[in-house]
């Protein structure tokens, strides 16, 4: 790939980092505030609880998270204040108690505190008709939910299954506690305090300066195809992860790894999506597909990204063969988008 085309490729990135800049630059004081806000609820457990008696609680049904339709395919979490959760809790037979076992997610730009709890142990209908809102699976709910509110459902149903999964402690087997806020839980008898996790993820787009590689696993839905992922191996930085997972799942050696962007990934268990784009020259674009990793993988034309991207819903049962990219909300979809944009630059220069 020539100097003045990588150039062109890494244009978008530094203006968005740019952009990004200018919007913390801006809004200082109020975040600034903000975020020592949440650093002090998670440290004190007396503000918090008076938080959460003066803030927002999404409410989760063993990790399936309570929505509300406003208009007609528009979906908004249900977001309740003290009281109101305090009148749920009881007309489903429960006193209430509960409340304290919600968690902090963060806070609004108003400094209100925003909590989750989960109801599991009682009547998931009765809780329903009583808000005026359904359960609807995360995964379903992710790409319901505006672009602010699904990373806030995706962030509160990680801290809730955290808490789920971490009652115990690992060294002792002893049951282990959590502050108010829930961002940690700690062992009195090892003393060892656990923090919630994310597993880091590599993501890459591969550009032979023409076209773009993306795969897809046999547990895709049909005709599915994303940017090329993998988990990072203890121990590995970002860019050998990222060399070793593209070795790994299509036998090219990439090279001009840039960093774009990153994301929090609900699925299957909070991942910590980092994704760059790379480069291999044309003469070493051959793939080498690993099927026991990935089912398929190609080289996308420009083209035929553009109609991909046009496909705004999964194809149905008896509609044809269709090639369809993640949505909006993936960062896969952010890395195909930047891509498409370098290569438009390149061309109008040109
Ligand atoms: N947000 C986005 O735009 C996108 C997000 N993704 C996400 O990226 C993630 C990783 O991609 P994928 O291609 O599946 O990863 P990999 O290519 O690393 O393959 C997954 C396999 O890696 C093994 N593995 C190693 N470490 C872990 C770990 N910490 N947790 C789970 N499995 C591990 C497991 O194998 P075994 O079962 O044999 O142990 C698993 O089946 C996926 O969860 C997917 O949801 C993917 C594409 C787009
Ligand atoms: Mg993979």
């Amino acid at each position: 790939m020539s100097q003045s085309s990588m150039s062109a490729l890494l244009r978008p990135l530094r203006i968005l980092l740019f952009a990004g800049h200018y919007n913390l630059t801006r809004c200082c004081s109020s975040f600034v505030s903000r975020m020592r806000h949440i650093n002090n609820l998670k440290a004190n457990d007396a503000a918090c609880y008076s938080a959460l008696q003066n803030g927002q609680i999404l409410l989760f049904h063993r990790l399936v998270p309570l929505l509300q339709c406003s208009d007609p395919g528009s979906f908004k979490p249900v977001a309740l204040g003290y009281s109101e959760v305090q009148s749920v809790l009881e007309s489903a037979g429960s006193d209430g108690s509960l409340l304290k076992e919600s968690i902090l997610i963060g806070c609004s730009e108003k400094n209100q505190a925003q909590f989750c709890l989960d109801v599991g142990e009682l009547d998931q209908a009765a809780i329903a008709e009583k808000c005026k809102g359904t359960f609807v699976e995360l995964r379903k709910a992710f790409f319901l939910l505006a672009g602010a509110d699904a990373p806030v459902v995706a962030k509160a149903q990680a801290l809730l299954r955290w808490h789920q999964i971490n009652k115990f402690c690992g060294a002792t087997g002893q049951p282990t506690q959590r502050n108010q806020a829930g961002s940690q839980r700690s062992c009195s008898s090892s003393s060892i305090i656990y923090y919630p996790k994310m597993s880091p993820v590599v993501i890459v787009l591969v550009s032979d300066g023409k076209r773009c590689l993306l795969g897809r696993q046999s547990s895709f839905p049909p005709g599915l195809y994303s940017a090329l992922a993998g988990f990072c191996d203890m121990g590995e930085t970002l860019e050998e992860a990222l060399y070793r997972e593209v070795a790994e799942e299509v036998g090219l050696e990439v090279q001009n790894i840039a960093y774009s962007s990153s994301q929090h990934w609900p699925f299957p268990h909070s991942s910590f999506m980092l994704a760059c784009h790379a480069t291999v020259s044309p003469a070493h674009s051959q793939l080498n597909v690993d099927h026991s990793e990935l089912e398929d993988a190609r080289w996308f034309t420009e083209e035929a990204i553009t109609c991909a991207l046009q496909v705004k819903a999964p194809p149905r049962r008896n509609d044809p063969p269709t090639v369809w990219l993640p949505p909006k909300h993936a960062v896969a979809h952010r890395l195909i988008t930047e891509w498409r944009e370098g290569q438009q630059r390149s061309r109008d220069k040109e």
